[in-house]
């Protein structure tokens, strides 16, 4: 383990924290990590070359390695470096381009990025000695690996495709409830009553205060869309629109929805939050597939006033009849360990900021 080359405060490591880290080696890739996969609180992470068809998803578990439980599960691998498609209900893994040198006092957390998240597309990352998905441990030296299951559509990836992101984490600095409250005092986080509960809750919007367009359902049987296409496909060859007066939406078991929260959220500067995928005691159902919000979204200061929280909703077990205005998730405030000196929505190419319900970039 490295020894530890860190002076900063505790919290989730800004932009400017992590192009040191790069400088120093200790996030390296190859090829050479590009200044557009730095965001304000997270790097995205690359596809490697060569994708590995599984007949199981499954974690290494501790003292093995990703590449020694892979033959148990591998059934074919192929390269991906002219572009091939990863396809609907099956599991591959994706050996990423990044790895890590973390000193002892740095861990990690990786999720999908919100287009990948809006396309129902888990994307989880496992590492060595891996017990966990999406969670790197302090000090961790090695590789990282991409496990993808294509949910609803199919999809076509190449070398270097950026389908999810990793946090730098310096100690732990979520915000308590009380700390969440002053903040709120001072920068609203929410808009209307904020309701504050291990975290910050929010409710969806099935009451649009203009039309009556409420979400979005993904079409089974659906074409494969190239993940490089930004603005390219027609919505509706993939989605079903849903329509309703009476602010009520019936969920059926297993299909995937995108909606929308009925508040507009914000993220201060010095903040970065994380949505909750399950609030079990609500109902059997999933929220999100990705879940990171970013410092400045949502916020005055990056033009981000209004800006709602986009919703991957898929339900479980039995149909579930979701109302206007139900709580339905929480985000989780953490500090960041100095004010990025990017934000969402100011200067970067951000797809978000100021939005409503939205499909992913890939959509007209
Ligand atoms: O489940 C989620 C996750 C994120 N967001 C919002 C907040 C976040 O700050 C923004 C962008 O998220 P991310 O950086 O993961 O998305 P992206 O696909 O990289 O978009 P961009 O290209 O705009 O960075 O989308 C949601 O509404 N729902």
């Amino acid at each position: 383990m490295p020894a530890s080359t860190l002076s900063e405060p505790a919290g989730v490591l800004p932009s400017q924290s992590l192009r040191r880290l790069i400088e120093q080696g200790i996030v390296a890739a190859r090829p050479e990590i590009r200044a557009e996969q730095i965001q304000p609180a997270s790097l995205d992470l690359r596809l490697g070359d060569t994708a590995v068809r599984l007949r199981a998803s499954f974690l290494p578990g501790r003292g093995k390695t990703v590449a020694e439980r892979l033959p148990e599960f591998e059934m074919h691998r192929f390269s991906i470096a002219s572009g091939m498609v990863l396809e609907k209900g099956c599991v591959y893994v994706v050996e990423l381009a990044e790895t890590l040198a973390l000193p002892r006092e740095l861990s990690a957390v990786t999720n999908a990025k919100s287009s990948t998240g809006r396309l129902d597309l888990l994307v989880r990352v496992i590492t060595d000695d891996g017990v966990e998905f999406d969670r790197v441990p302090a000090g961790y030296t090695g590789k990282l690996y991409a496990e993808i299951c294509p949910r609803s559509f199919s999809v076509l990836v190449r070398p270097g495709m950026r389908l999810n992101q990793i946090r730098l984490r310096h100690g732990q600095s979520v915000l308590s409830d009380a700390e969440l409250s002053a903040l709120h005092a001072g920068t609203p986080l929410v808009s209307g009553e904020a309701l504050i509960s291990e975290g910050l809750g929010f409710s969806v919007d099935l009451k649009p205060e203009t039309g009556d367009l409420v979400g979005y359902r993904a079409k089974p049987h659906a074409g494969v869309i190239d993940l490089d296409r930004i603005g390219a496909y027609d919505p509706a060859e993939f989605w079903e629109e849903l329509h309703t007066t009476t602010g009520q939406l019936i969920l059926d078991p297993g299909a995937f929805y995108i909606l929308v929260s009925r508040e507009a959220v914000c993220i201060p500067p010095l903040y970065a939050a994380e949505m909750a995928p399950y609030l079990a005691m609500v109902g059997e159902f999933r929220v999100h597939y990705a879940g990171f919000f970013d410092p400045g979204f949502g916020h005055a200061a990056a033009d981000g006033v209004g800006s709602r929280g986009v919703l991957e909703v898929r339900c479980h077990e039995a149909p579930f009849a979701l109302e206007h205005g139900q709580i339905v998730g929480r985000l989780v405030y953490e500090r960041m360990s100095a004010e990025p000196d990017l934000l969402y929505g100011a200067g970067i190419a951000s797809n978000y900021q100021g939005q409503g319900l939205k499909l992913s970039k890939h959509f007209k």
